[in-house]
This record gives structure tokens, C-alpha cells and sequence, in this order.
């Protein structure tokens, strides 16, 4: 089965990674995804120039088909991560997630990576989170987002992906993919959690998260449509050059096929690999495998992007 992805040239032998966020915040989390024997790729946290607490507990709460977290971008600081590359072998790729609060914080950290010889690996700029408090989501200002990207390109000539919160509009979806097509991106990723969703244990009549009164992104099961329709939507729109990895309620094989077929390249598993573990992978690429067979596929290509629409 043919599965190497074109993302930034990267090699791969299976299309499933991490969601950032997931299972990659610490060096133990790291190792256990860089020897995980099935995922062909992996994704640091997100990343700023220090390392941060995050917010305040609880943030994190498993819904009956999601979830829902305000983890406030806890991670270790950026040059923990550097340090964890320059450390250990690369089994497989490891994307770089970088979040800065701000422009000069995302370009701080570019213009490093940009300018260490020894780093040669994809980074993914993360315009999309929800749950700094006060903070917009870049990527929901468009002007914003390619002043941005203008800035970036202008000197980070490395691959270089972009993290995008989920769209709801069609014109929004156009808009979003003006903006982009215009930069040599290697791949966007979408989606992101959906921001500000709001959980209630009526029992108590009191939100389940602790920061900005409960309001956090949502994620898992739940988010499914929403996730094929950034895919499917940004793939109709985007430069066949950017290559998209789907991320969002992806809890089994059918859900990874539905993704493929919206023209997502590799995919994501975030909510479920939490909740279940890293034998999510095995057991994902079992089911899409089982699937490929029934339907006669030998390959990704066979069927990504040919979703049929109802004449
Ligand atoms: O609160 C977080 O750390 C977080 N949570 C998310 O659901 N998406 C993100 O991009 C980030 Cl950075």
C-alpha cells in the first residue's frame, strides 16, 4: 500500500500521525511517539520561546463523543524541543509546532530554525489556538494571517506548514485559501479544536473547566463533519502543491477513509489517541487497511480527493 506522503518530501510507511498536543509534550512522551512502531510521523506541542505552566486545572474533560480543554499552551519552551532533536535519532519525521503569543514571537522562533544548519526538518506555524487568554486566533483575521505569512516568507525557506482553526463559511474557506495559495506552503493542517465550545455538569449547574469560565476547544467524535468539510473545502481551493493533513474526530478506520477521500494526505488522530493510547494506531490502520481491501484499493492514491458529490 502506497504511503508516502509528498509532505515536505517526507518518506513515510503510514499516513497516521499524532494531533499536536496529544502525547508530545515531554521528553517520555516524545520517545514513546518517536518508537511507537506504527505512526509514520509525529508532532510536537505547540511550542513558545519559554516554557509555560498553561492555564490553570482542570482544563482538560472527556465528553461521551469528544472533549473539551483550555490547556492554555503548557509545553516546555522552545529550546527543550531543539534540544530533544539534537538528542535523539529520528526514527520518524517529527514536525515542529510552533505557537507564538505574538507575531514577534512566532518570528523569533522561525528565524531560529531558519538559521540552525542542523535543523532540516518541517515546521508547522500554529495560527489556531483557541485558548490563550486573550488572544485571538490568528487565523481567523485574514489580513492579519498574510502580513504574517508575507513576513515569514520573506525570509524561512525551509518547509513550513500552517495550523488552521475550522472555518464555517464557504466565503470564509475562500478567503482563508486566497491568502495561502499566494506562499510555498508545504501543507496546512486542519482543524484544529473548534474554539470557545462551552461544557455544563447540570448536576452542579457549573461549568467542567476551571480558565475563561469554562469556554475551551472541542474535540473528538463530535467535530467529524466539521473536519471532512475543512478538509474536503481547502482541498477544492488549495494549490495541489499543498498538501493537507486532516485532523478531527477520527476515532477509526471509516473516519480516516472519509478524510482521505476529502483529499487529506496524512491524518491525525488526537481525542482517541488520549483517550485509548498509542495502540489507537494499530488498530486505525488495521480498520482503513480492511477497508482498502474490501474495496479493491492498493493505495491511497487509488481513492484520496475522489469523493463523488450527488449530481
Ligand atoms: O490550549 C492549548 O494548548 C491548545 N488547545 C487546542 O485545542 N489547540 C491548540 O492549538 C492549543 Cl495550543
Amino acid at each position: 500500500v502506497d504511503l508516502s506522503a509528498q509532505i515536505a518530501n517526507m518518506k513515510v510507511n503510514n499516513l497516521f500521525l499524532n494531533a499536536s498536543g496529544i502525547h508530545c509534550q515531554t521528553e517520555a512522551e516524545l520517545d514513546d511517539l518517536m518508537h511507537e512502531p506504527v505512526s509514520g510521523a509525529m508532532v510536537t506541542k505547540s511550542m513558545t520561546p519559554q516554557s509555560r505552566f498553561g492555564n490553570p486545572l482542570p482544563r482538560y474533560y472527556r465528553l461521551a463523543n469528544g472533549s473539551i480543554n483550555s490547556m492554555g499552551l503548557p509545553n516546555e519552551g522552545f529550546d527543550y524541543y531543539m534540544d530533544y532533536l539534537k538528542n535523539h535519532e529520528q526514527i520518524k519525521p517529527v514536525i515542529v509546532s510552533v505557537a507564538g503569543r505574538s507575531k514577534e514571537e512566532d518570528l523569533e522562533m522561525l528565524h531560529t530554525l531558519q538559521d540552525d544548519d542542523r535543523y532540516q526538518g518541517l515546521t508547522e506555524l500554529n495560527l489556531s489556538c483557541p485558548n490563550v487568554i486573550g488572544e485571538p486566533q490568528m487565523a481567523y483575521d485574514f489580513p492579519s494571517a498574510n502580513d504574517l505569512l508575507k513576513e515569514v516568507f520573506s525570509f524561512y525557506k525551509k518547509p513550513l506548514g500552517i495550523k488552521l482553526p475550522p472555518y464555517f463559511d464557504l466565503v470564509h474557506f475562500d478567503q482563508i485559501a486566497e491568502v495561502l495559495n499566494q506562499y510555498p506552503l508545504s501543507h496546512v493542517n486542519t482543524i484544529n479544536s473548534i474554539g470557545n465550545g462551552l461544557w455544563i455538569d447540570v448536576n452542579s449547574e457549573t461549568v467542567v473547566l476551571k480558565p475563561k469560565g469554562g469556554f475551551g476547544g472541542v474535540g473528538g467524535a463530535m467535530v467529524l463533519p466539521t473536519a471532512l468539510a475543512n478538509v474536503r473545502g481547502l482541498r477544492q481551493r488549495l494549490n495541489p502543491s499543498i498538501k493537507i493533513i486532516g485532523t478531527g474526530g477520527v476515532t477509526n478506520g471509516r473516519d480516516a477513509f472519509a478524510h482521505i477521500l476529502c483529499g487529506a494526505e496524512m491524518v491525525s488522530i488526537g481525542t482517541q489517541l488520549y483517550e485509548e493510547g498509542l495502540g489507537t494506531f494499530e488498530r486505525v490502520t488495521r480498520e482503513l487497511t480492511d477497508i482498502m481491501e474490501a474495496k479493491g484499493y492498493q493505495s491511497l492514491a487509488d481513492f484520496r480527493g475522489k469523493l463523488k458529490v450527488i449530481e
